[in-house]
Parts: structure tokens; C-alpha cells; sequence
């Protein structure tokens, strides 16, 4: 009996970021629109090939998206709102236009809200429902799809993103503020089948219905839509495709009477990262169901352990039967880089360690091959010697670094309080000679194309370390004076030395590799290319010390020291598997520790530990694992910043998400500076109006080149003053101003600023 191989999809920008190269081209009017199609139809060509070529059995189409899968779905289903449905736009246009706004030849349309995918780095285009959406299908992309895969020879399972986390994934438009979308359900469900009978009419035999909601928590109504939705799928079952329903980042036990007797072919579920849910998932299977065992890694870089996953689908194989069992990846590939191969500069032994989506397809097919008793022995035995090459490996463990860690839950280590707490601290920082209504920068000035041509020029090594070095001074001094002019009463240096604000410590630390074209994408053509954690952390020696003592020496006022906190370095790259986040957090935490420590030496007097993508590592469901992720994030943060004197002013940043008061308070960081702008009330603040730190609540959107008057800006602050006491105030922007230009930046500053002295004034009345 064999048994089959499948994968959830696979990652669509390209081997070489064709797709972002071909859309950013339509974008600036490069290439023509056909053009760009055909560069989507080579791209999907290309990836049925490989995965044939491979021997997966069960391949995807319509994984491939020219900007986002679920706002392909809400567009095919007509979940257009009017103001972009009124023009009339050809169909990639209007797909560009809700995910990223268009404002040309009269059309003027923001983009749609983005959010993010779960708790991965990826960002799907939120569907918007009002009282008004007429669904019905607008397109045929999952057919045409299918029948450009079956033209190449290859049958595929379409992938369809499925009707309840569809809707639960949305919200109403501001029209229909009351609408619940799940209510759209019994609308929205014909519209479906006709999709799903067109593609049984084409040859399609089975589909892969997404439901990832299933691993949230879900309210009483959600759950209840699976059965209405599948038992009505199941009445047409003899004009549709067989229903595979997957799911996928987490244990789909809490919500198991949801999908308990649904009338499908099969389900997937997510055995990596829920390994421990197999026997209760196995409870709710019917006599016949499938079983699609998701073993290989969709989330994460690391090369697979052949031999344990063969062990777990057997455990699977012992309670069902092989012949209901599928062996594949976790989650779509979407989220890995595409090709280990295309990594010509990683150190050999390293690159051993990996597996991209290209080497996922030979994992899957390799298990399922052993499952089916074919001799895959040459393979395994690769294999499993990489893996123990990985553990023994010199860039895995060090011993120092592990007792380090060990030492801050040590009875009686202090490793993660201050000295003192808040009142006395506030009393020491008095020598910082602060002014009420202080107000300072979150850290980055614009990085111009003159500041990325010389850090080019100084990677490639066209200019010496000494000529960029004497670069990045001039570029502080000018930071340095341009604060000056403005009025700005703590400093910053600017960051013009800095690529990425994780890359660039991951760079000086040791446990970190770096990929050359490991891009992943996060949204549209935005990729990112995550640093990869390969072993325990330390750091070699110090890090930015040099940019801010010479920035410090160029000023009078106090200038911050800036770093990027232990929960956002590992957030923003491929963690390890091997070890708990909590110990990689904290092994960074003690990293940065040390360069605190070495700032604070060096006569910095303030320093700020950047931690926006804290909140987004929140486990998906409320429970055990999201307190204890509480927990050790914020004492990851205490240990990176506690080990100073009273007199040391740390500060913290937040931004990019809603941030929960109890969280930031457990910080204990004296000043934290959160984004505000977009906030429509104050009442988010009243909860802190009791908190005696320090809050600077970002006062404009570093997004938007607009320029908000002074009056805007003392607008804002009375409100804010209405709820929280004017003594705690710090005046600041949303986040760092690299993405703007000067222009904008000067003005920006200069009416916040004027804005603040105004205060100033009032209240030292
Ligand atoms: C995404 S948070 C960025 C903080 C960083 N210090 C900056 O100003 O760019
Ligand atoms: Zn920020």
C-alpha cells in the first residue's frame, strides 16, 4: 500500500523574487500587464514542475497569488467594497488597489486594512463584509489554475481558503458597524458550490479547504457554522470535488466537537507544532476519513528529522491504518525561503543544517516512500547524520552561555529587577535636567539612498572601513545638529549604520546565520529575510558603543543609546527548534545585558530597548502558554535592561499592535513610547493613568509624509491630558523616521515640538 505525499502549498514570489521584480515593474510602469501575467504563469509552471519532479503526490494550485490568497478569495466571491468596485478595474488592478491603494488617473482609493496571518510574519488583507455584498463569483482563478496545472500534465488539488474562516477573518465595513460576518454564512455558501461544481466540471477530484480559524478561540456561533457549512457542501457532494479540510499553527483540540462527524474526505492537521493532539483528532475521525499528517516544517528552515517523523506517522498509521494516512508539510511552504540551493555563500557545514521549501518536497516524499516500505535507506542515512552533525555541531552549544542562563532563575538572582523601584529611580534621573513634556525621536532619521549606496559600497568593500566610518560620523553630526535646531531634548544618533534593526545585531553576535536570498514573504512585495538562530547566543564584544559615544560627545543634551529588545531579535528571524524561545530569549536578553552595561560605562545616560514584535509572539489561544509567554517575554526584557544604576533612564518602544496595559507595565521600563497617532479615542491611555513611569504616546504617523499643523499636535495632547497626568507625558512620534525623507521630517518635528513648549509653558506656569 502506498501511501501518499502532499504539500499545502508552495511559496509563489520565486527562486529569485521574480514576482516581486515583474509586479513592482507593472507598478512603475516597466512592464506591461501581460507581461506580469505571464511571469505568475511561469512562476506556477516552474513550481508544479519542481514539485512533480519531486514526486509529491498531491500537489497545490491555486497557492499562487499576485499579491494575497485571501484577497484573492474575497475578490472572487465579490467582497469588493463599492469604492473600489466603482471603477471598474481590470482584475489585477483592482487586487493591487485594495491591497495597497492607488491614486492615479482619478482614482484615489487607500488600501484595505492588512493584518497579520495568525502568529506567522506573513499579512493577509482583512475581507470587509457590509449589509450590501451581493456574493457571487466574479472570476474563475482556482479553475483557470487548475486547468494551466492539468495543460502541464500535473492534476493538482486546488487550495481554496474555506467559508467560515473567511468570514471570521473579516470584519464589517463602516456602513454595517453591526453586521457580524459569520451571520453572512447561508448568503455565502451557494456561491461556494457553484465555485466547487466548475471545478469538478474541469477534472478536479478533490480540494484542499483551509480552515485555520480552528486553532483559535472561537466563539459558540463560529464553531456551529462548520456543520451548516459542510453538510451543505455535503448535499451537493455528487456535482463537487471530495473535501479535504485543513488546518494548520496549532491544536485544533478546544474547538473538536466543531468538526466532529463533518461529512468530508479528510482532514490535515499541524503535527509539528501540535504533535500531542494526534489521539484526540484520531477520536473524532469517521471509519473512513483521511488522515493528512502534517510532519514537515512549513514554518521554519530547519532539515526535518527523517527518522522521527517516519515514527510519528507511524504511530498515526497504527491508529487508522495506512491506508487512510497522507504524509505532509505542516502549513503551506509559503512561509520558508524557496531554494537551499540558491545559497552559494553559507559556510558548508551550516548550510547542512537547512531545509527550504525546495528540500521540504524530498522530505515529504522520502517519508511517505519509507511509510510505504520502499528503500529510502541512502536518504536516512544522510539524513540522520546531518542531524547529529547539527547537535554536535561547535555552532550549537556553549556550555558558558547555558549556565548564564540558568543563573537568572537561580534562587535569590536579582538578574531581572532594578536596584530600586520607579519613585527612586525617577528621583536619580533628575540629574538628566529633563524639562516637563520631554520631548525625543524613537531612533532611526531618514535613511537616504546615500547612506544604502555607501553601505554597499563598504559591504562590497569598494570603500574602506575608515571612509565609512568617517561617513556614518558625518551623518551623526548632522543628526546631532539637526536635533539641536529643532529643540528635541534627548537625542538619538540615527541608526545610519544599521541594515535591518534585528539583522544588524544578529550580525555581531554569535548563534546567528545569514541567508542571501532567503526572502519570505510578508506582505505583497514585501519580503523579508529572517536572520536564522543556529545556536546559543553570546556577544563577542560590544555593538554600539562606538555610534553612541560619538554622538554623545557632539551634544550637550543627553543622547539614548538604542537596541533592539530580546523578544523582537528572535521574533524576526527563524528561531531553534532545539531549545525553548524562552531560552533563546533569555540568551539574548543576557547579550544585551552586556551592552547595556557597556553604554551605561561609557557615560550613556539613557537607553532604549526596542520591543515592537513582542506582542505579536503571543500564543494564538488565551491559556497556560500564553501566560507563561507573559511572563518570560517581559522578564526577558527586565534581564536585558535591569543591570544599571538608578540614575540610568531605560526606555522601550512599542509599535505595530495593540498593546496590552498589563504587559507593558510588567516591563518596569522607566519612559515607554507606544504608537498613538492612529488611535481614534484616548481610552486606551486612561488604563495607564494610574502607572506612575513614564509614557510617550506617538503623536504622528511616521508612515505618511503629511505634516499634521501645531494645532493638530496640541489638539492631541489636550485630549490625552484629559486622561493621564501631564507630569508622566513625553512628547515623541510613532516609531523611527527611516522611511521618510528630510523634508517631511523637519516639518513633522519642528510643529511637534512647538507643540510641546507650548505645554511647557502652561503648566510650569
Ligand atoms: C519597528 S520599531 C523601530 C525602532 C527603531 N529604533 C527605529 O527608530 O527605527
Ligand atoms: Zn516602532
Amino acid at each position: 500500500m502506498a501511501v501518499e505525499s502532499s504539500v499545502l502549498g508552495f511559496p509563489r514570489i520565486g527562486a529569485l523574487r521574480e514576482l516581486k521584480k515583474a509586479t513592482e515593474g507593472y507598478w512603475n510602469g516597466k512592464i506591461s500587464y501581460d507581461d506580469l501575467v505571464k511571469v505568475g504563469k511561469e512562476i506556477r509552471a516552474h513550481n508544479w514542475k519542481s514539485q512533480k519532479d519531486a514526486g509529491v503526490d498531491i500537489v497545490p494550485s491555486n497557492d499562487f497569488s499576485f499579491y494575497d490568497h485571501v484577497l484573492d478569495t474575497s475578490i472572487l466571491f465579490n467582497v469588493i467594497p463599492e469604492r473600489y468596485a466603482k471603477y471598474n478595474l481590470a482584475p489585477l488592478d483592482l487586487l493591487f488597489a485594495m491591497g495597497r491603494g492607488l491614486q492615479k488617473d482619478n482614482v484615489d482609493v487607500p488600501a484595505c486594512e492588512m493584518v497579520k496571518w495568525f502568529d506567522s510574519n506573513y499579512h493577509y488583507v482583512r475581507p470587509t463584509f457590509s449589509n450590501s455584498t451581493e456574493f457571487k463569483l466574479t472570476g474563475s482563478k482556482p479553475v483557470d489554475e487548475f486547468l494551466e496545472a492539468k495543460a502541464l500534465g500535473v492534476q493538482t488539488r486546488p487550495v481554496i481558503v474555506g467559508p467560515v474562516s473567511l468570514l471570521f477573518l473579516g470584519k464589517s465595513d463602516k456602513d454595517s458597524i453591526d453586521l457580524e460576518p459569520i451571520t453572512l454564512l447561508q448568503k455565502l455558501l451557494p456561491v461556494y458550490v457553484e465555485l466547487l461544481s466548475k471545478l469538478f466540471a474541469a477534472g478536479a477530484t478533490e480540494v484542499q479547504i483551509d480552515e485555520p480559524v480552528l486553532v483559535l478561540d472561537l466563539p459558540e456561533k463560529v464553531q456551529a457554522a462548520f456543520k451548516t457549512a459542510y453538510e451543505f457542501f455535503a448535499k451537493h457532494q455528487a456535482s463537487i470535488p471530495q473535501l479535504t479540510l485543513a488546518t494548520y499553527f496549532g491544536t485544533v483540540v478546544p474547538n473538536l466537537k466543531a468538526i466532529a462527524g463533518l461529512p468530508v474526505k479528510g482532514f490535515h492537521f499541524d503535527f509539528v507544532r501540535s504533535p500531542e493532539q494526534l489521539d484526540d483528532v484520531v477520536s473524532i475521525l469517521g471509519d473512513k476519513q483521511t488522515l493528512s499528517v502534517g510532519i514537515v516544517d512549513g514554518r521554519n528552515v530547519w532539515k526535518a528529522d527523517l527518522s522521527s517523523a517516519i515514527a510519528f506517522v507511524e504511530k498515526a498509521i497504527k491508529k487508522v491504518g495506512a491506508e487512510r494516512v497522507i504524509v505532509a508539510t505542516s502549513s503551506s511552504l509559503l512561509h520558508t525561503p524557496v531554494d537551499l540551493a540558491n545559497e552559494k555563500k553559507l559556510d558548508a557545514e551550516i548550510k547542512d543544517f537547512f531545509s527550504f521549501a525546495t528540500q521540504k518536497l524530498q522530505e515529504v516524499v522520502v517519508v511517505a516512500k519509507a511509510i510505504s516500505g520502499k528503500d529510502v535507506s541512502a536518504e536516512l542515512a544522510t539524513n540522520a547524520a546531518s542531524i547529529k552533525a547539527r547537535i554536535a555541531s561547535k555552532y550549537t552549544t556553549d556550555a558558558k552561555v547555558q549556565e548564564r542562563v540558568k543563573s537568572i532563575d537561580a534562587e535569590g538572582s536579582k538578574l531581572d529587577s532594578r536596584i530600586s523601584g520607579f519613585p527612586n529611580r525617577l528621583e536619580a534621573q533628575k540629574s538628566l535636567n529633563l524639562p516637563l513634556f520631554p520631548t525625543t525621536t524613537i531612533g532611526s532619521f531618514p535613511q537616504t539612498s546615500e547612506i544604502r549606496k555607501k553601505r554597499n559600497a563598504f559591504t562590497k568593500g569598494t570603500i574602506s572601513a575608515q571612509e565609512y566610518e568617517s561617513f556614518i560620523e558625518s551623518e551623526i553630526d548632522m543628526v546631532i545638529k539637526f536635533q539641536e535646531e529643532v529643540g528635541l531634548d534627548v537625542l538619538v544618533h540615527g541608526e545610519p549604520e544599521r541594515n535591518d534593526m534585528v539583522q544588524y545585531f544578529g550580525e555581531q553576535l554569535t548563534g546567528f546565520a545569514f541567508t542571501s536570498n532567503g526572502w519570505v514573504q510578508s506582505y505583497g512585495t514585501r519580503y523579508v529575510r529572517p536572520p536564522i538562530i543556529i545556536g546559543d547566543v553570546s556577544r563577542p564584544k560590544a555593538m554600539t558603543v562606538k555610534e553612541s559615544v560619538y554622538a554623545q560627545s557632539r551634544t550637550q543634551k543627553p543622547v539614548k543609546g538604542m537596541l533592539t529588545g530580546p523578544v523582537t531579535c528572535l521574533r524576526w528571524s527563524f528561531p531553534r527548534v532545539d531549545v525553548s524561545q524562552r531560552e533563546q530569549a533569555l540568551q539574548l536578553s543576557l547579550a544585551l545585558r552586556d551592552e547595556v552595561s557597556d553604554l551605561q560605562k561609557a557615560g550613556i545616560r539613557v537607553i532604549q530597548v526596542d520591543e515592537p514584535a513582542i506582542r505579536e509572539g503571543l500564543p494564538l489561544r488565551a491559556g497556560q502558554e500564553r501566560a507563561n509567554y507573559y511572563k518570560w517575554a517581559a522578564q526577558s526584557f527586565r534581564v536585558a535592561t535591569s543591570g544599571v544604576e538608578d540614575s540610568t533612564q531605560i526606555h522601550s518602544h512599542f509599535c505595530y499592535s495593540d498593546f496590552d496595559s498589563s504587559f507593558i507595565k510588567a516591563l518596569d521600563a522607566d519612559v515607554v513610547s507606544i504608537e498613538f497617532s492612529k488611535k481614534e479615542s484616548t481610552e486606551y491611555i486612561k488604563e495607564f493613568s494610574t502607572y506612575p513611569n513614564h509614557i510617550g504616546l506617538g503623536l504622528f504617523d511616521i508612515h505618511s509624509p503629511r505634516v499634521p499643523p501645531v494645532e493638530e499636535f496640541e489638539r492631541r495632547i489636550a485630549d490625552i491630558l484629559k486622561v493621564y497626568p501631564a507630569e508622566n507625558f513625553w512628547v515623541n512620534p510613532d516609531c523611527g523616521m527611516k522611511t521618510r525623507g528630510w523634508e517631511e521630517t523637519t516639518k513633522q518635528l519642528t510643529n511637534m515640538v512647538t507643540a510641546a513648549k507650548k505645554f511647557r509653558a502652561e503648566y510650569t506656569k
